[in-house]
């Protein structure tokens, strides 16, 4: 399973490599600078043919010493390479002092760099700050990288100013950089990820630097945020296996609100049945059985009047998956029918209102919540259920690491003792347990045609699908959060909500030639 790393892990997992004795620090420090060496060249195939001019910005720690390498490397191949340095070189200590020595070139200082100097490269090296950086950037500073960025700025590890475990900016917003091309080495940090990480990062290069190995230990850690991909979704778990009849897909129920406000329910309705669940009742207020009539054929409709009703009708063990929250309405009596559900211990989605009625009294919702329940909250949601954590999350962070959506939703499943799938471009999912996953809509799998009305309601029917289909809750939720994006990725742009079932078919198909 491929996954992403904090710059604790990161540094748990140079340590291992090196007190194995199969590599030194400097051994990958010159690594690191040959992959970003060859990334760039791979990626600015121009400057490949003719050597550039290149400015390298190098910061007081192992970062500026990639950056060090980086600028060696380039002035071999013939390149016209300018230096700066952030401090002075008789401060630079171990391998980037090492570093320094091999360059053996000029080194000037960063504070003086003039406008011309930008100007002129073709390309410029930020190798200021990787996973050390501990505070905002100075205005000094953050206003070099945003002139900088005006130039082809490639970021050696994470771009300076983002925090490598949240993907906060540590930064003047106003004068925030862009990165074309980030290089990092053998596994993305979760900045890479989320938040400004994931928008200002450009293209990102993985390039191997001799920790495979320790990586592949790492993913095994539960503690480490996974990052699913087509080739590690279990297309076992996602295709029907031959001989079971319906009910052994599982029955989900989706509850709906009154006249006229149907429409979400049905999506959510329409997204479980394309999951393959075996079958889908939508259980809506008696006055709403003509209009749900109307509109369904192979989705099952049931008047369901209250939570006291909700309640028999769960007597069916055969029900065994609940959705509720698309369209369900406000008040009293929308909170019993969620607490009644969640006391029939069924594996259950809470999306939408099913969350925002607790916005007073989340406690209540906790204490009933249990394992095999999920809430899809967006973050407006999120913040009404978990507000200290939401207002963690905002503003300029003091010092890095910083507090990350990632922490906010482990956070969250820990304290209501449910799955969370925090949603956004940057999507994360939680496990009371502590177990991460991250889905970043950038780069390759950018889906901008899911900022659609109801684009949420068929993703809580994903994940009601497949806890029909019998996957776990975290499972569940990050399989759907996959295929949802995989889904809108297909369908391309004009996308609305109601393509996202109808185009589930082709993903599946693919994964899974069988199902
Ligand atoms: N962990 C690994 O496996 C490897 C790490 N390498 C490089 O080493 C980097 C990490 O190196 P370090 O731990 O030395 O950390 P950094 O080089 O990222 O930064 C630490 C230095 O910056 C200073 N600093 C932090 N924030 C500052 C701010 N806002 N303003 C001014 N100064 C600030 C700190 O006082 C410290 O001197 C990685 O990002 C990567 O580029 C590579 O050499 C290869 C292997
Ligand atoms: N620009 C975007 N890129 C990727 N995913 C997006 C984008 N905008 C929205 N989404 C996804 O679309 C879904 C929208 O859900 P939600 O905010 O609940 O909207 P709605 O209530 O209209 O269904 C979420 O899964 C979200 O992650
Ligand atoms: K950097």
């Amino acid at each position: 399973m491929p996954i992403c790393l904090t710059s604790d892990q990161m540094r748990a997992v140079e340590r291992a490599a090196i007190d194995s004795g199969r590599v030194t620090g400097q051994g990958l420090m010159e690594r690191a600078g040959e992959g970003v060496v060859s990334a760039i060249l791979d990626y600015f195939p121009a400057l490949a043919a003719v050597p550039g001019r290149a400015l390298v910005l190098c910061g007081p720690g192992n970062n500026g010493g990639d950056g060090f390498v980086v600028a060696r490397l380039l002035r071999a191949r013939g390149w016209r390479v300018e230096l700066r340095l952030l401090g002075e070189v008789a401060r630079l200590t171990g391998d980037a002092a090492t570093a320094c020595r091999n360059w053996g070139g000029e080194v000037l200082p960063l504070d003086e760099t003039p406008d011309d100097a930008l100007q002129a490269a073709d390309l410029v090296v930020d190798a200021l700050f990787g996973t050390g950086l501990q505070r905002p950037l100075s205005p000094d500073l953050a206003g070099l990288l945003h002139r900088a960025a005006r130039r082809p700025l490639v970021a050696v590890d994470i771009l300076s100013g983002i925090c490598a475990d949240s993907g906060r900016l540590l930064a003047d917003p106003d004068r925030a950089a862009q990165a074309a091309l980030t290089v990092t080495f053998d596994a993305p940090k979760r900045g890479h990820l989320m938040a400004e990480g994931a928008a200002r990062s450009g293209a990102l290069a993985v390039v191997p630097i001799g920790l495979a190995r320790e990586v592949e230990e790492a993913s095994r850690d539960p503690a480490v945020a996974r990052c699913p991909d087509a080739a590690t979704l279990d297309p076992r778990a996602l295709g029907k296996a031959g001989g079971g009849h319906k009910y052994a897909h599982g029955h989900v129920l989706v509850l709906s609100g009154g006249p006229g406000r149907g429409g979400a329910a049905r999506m959510a309705a329409r997204g479980a049945l394309r999951m393959g669940a075996g079958l889908v009742t939508l259980g809506c207020p008696p006055d709403a059985v003509p209009e749900n009539a109307g509109r369904l054929d192979a989705i099952m409709l049931r008047p369901v009047a209250d939570a006291v009703a909700l309640g028999e009708m769960l007597e069916d063990a055969r029900l065994d998956t609940l959705c509720l929250g698309p369209g369900l309405g406000h008040g009293d009596g929308v909170r019993d029918t969620v607490l009644t559900a969640l006391r029939a211990g069924r594996g259950t989605v809470l999306d939408a209102d099913a969350l925002t009625n607790f916005k007073d009294d989340p406690e209540t919702l906790f204490a009933a919540l249990h394992p095999g329940a999920v809430l899809t909250p967006h973050p407006g949601e999120f913040a009404r259920l978990f507000p200290d954590l939401a207002g963690r999350l905002k503003g300029v962070p003091e010092h890095g690491p910083a507090y990350s959506k990632a922490d906010a939703a482990a956070e969250a499943a820990a304290r209501s003792g449910a799955v969370v799938l925090l949603k956004g471009v940057d999507t994360v999912v939680a496990a009371p347990d502590g177990r991460l996953s991250l889905h970043a809509a950038v780069r390759a799998r950018e889906v901008p045609w899911l900022a659609t009305a109801g684009a949420g309601d068929v993703l809580a029917g994903f994940v009601a699908g497949l806890l029909a289909r019998g996957l776990p809750a975290f499972e569940a939720a990050e399989a759907a959060v996959w295929l949802h994006a995989e889904t809108a990725r297909r369908f391309g742009p004009g996308l609305i909500a109601e393509d996202l079932p109808e185009t589930l078919p082709a993903v599946l198909r693919d994964l899974a030639p069988t199902g």
